[in-house]
């Protein structure tokens, strides 16, 4: 597909646990592009509503926070520190509560269209490559690459308890499981801006694929 603007994007889509964050830091690094992890302005604006004491039942009220979220994203080193009113929020915004909160404000469409120009803000030179689930279909539709990477849920829930499990924080597999399970249901069932791979997307199965095998296809694709 042809891009309306100059500056490229690569578009990675997928459930949880693919491997979209992982693989979007190795492109943008290898590329030397920008990079929008567009699940931590959810995951955000969950925290942040949560820390107000705003009704997640109320789309209107949480798209209001979506809309004067003060955040930041600083790049140190390898990781990228995310600031929530100048406070490190990097590790709270990964907690399971925020997470299954997360997916829930982002079935509201105020919420949904509070965020979507600050996302397109994110498309500055040389490229970018952006992270989330409807990055191919909604955000940016003229991509000039869109991926969906996707796992079995088997494979992904392991990922996802072995990530945990470095990180030092307790981890119930079947809670995990569960969890996953019902964020894929919710993010696939939405009716606005449902996780489904754009037409003109790169399927790319990562069960049986090692990180560096998906970053080379995903490359490939790139060239
Ligand atoms: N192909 C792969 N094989 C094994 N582990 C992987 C693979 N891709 C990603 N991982 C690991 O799985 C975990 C989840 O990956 P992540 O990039 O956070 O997924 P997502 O952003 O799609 O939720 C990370 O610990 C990552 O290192
Ligand atoms: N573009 C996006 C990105 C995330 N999300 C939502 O935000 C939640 C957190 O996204 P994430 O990418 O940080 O989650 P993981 O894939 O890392 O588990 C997801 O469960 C989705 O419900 C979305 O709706 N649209």
């Amino acid at each position: 597909m042809t891009e309306n603007s100059p500056i490229p994007v690569i578009a990675i889509d997928g459930p949880s646990g693919a491997g979209k964050g992982t693989l979007s830091r190795l492109v943008a690094n290898r590329l030397g592009y920008h990079l929008l992890d567009s699940g931590a302005l959810y995951r955000l604006t969950a925290l942040a509503a949560m820390n107000a004491g705003v009704d997640l039942d109320n789309p209107d009220a949480v798209a209001a926070v979506a809309r004067h979220l003060a955040v930041r994203f600083d790049a140190a080193g390898e990781d990228t520190r995310i600031l929530l009113h100048e406070q490190d929020v990097s590790r709270e915004i990964r907690t399971e509560a925020v997470s299954m909160n997360a997916s829930r404000v982002a079935a509201y469409p105020p919420v949904r269209e509070a965020l979507l120009q600050r996302q397109r803000d994110f498309r500055q030179a040389p490229g970018l490559v952006a992270d989330g689930r409807d990055m191919g279909t909604t955000v940016f539709p003229d991509a000039g690459v869109k991926i969906f990477l996707t796992a079995s849920p088997e494979a992904r829930a392991e990922r996802r308890y072995l990530q945990l499990l470095e990180k030092g924080e307790k981890v119930d597999m079947d809670a995990l499981v569960a969890d996953i399970r019902e964020r894929d249901k919710r993010d696939s069932e939405r009716a606005v801006s449902p996780l489904k791979p754009a037409d003109d997307a790169h399927l790319v199965d990562s069960t049986e694929l090692t990180i560096e095998q998906v970053l080379e296809r995903i490359l490939s694709y790139t060239r």
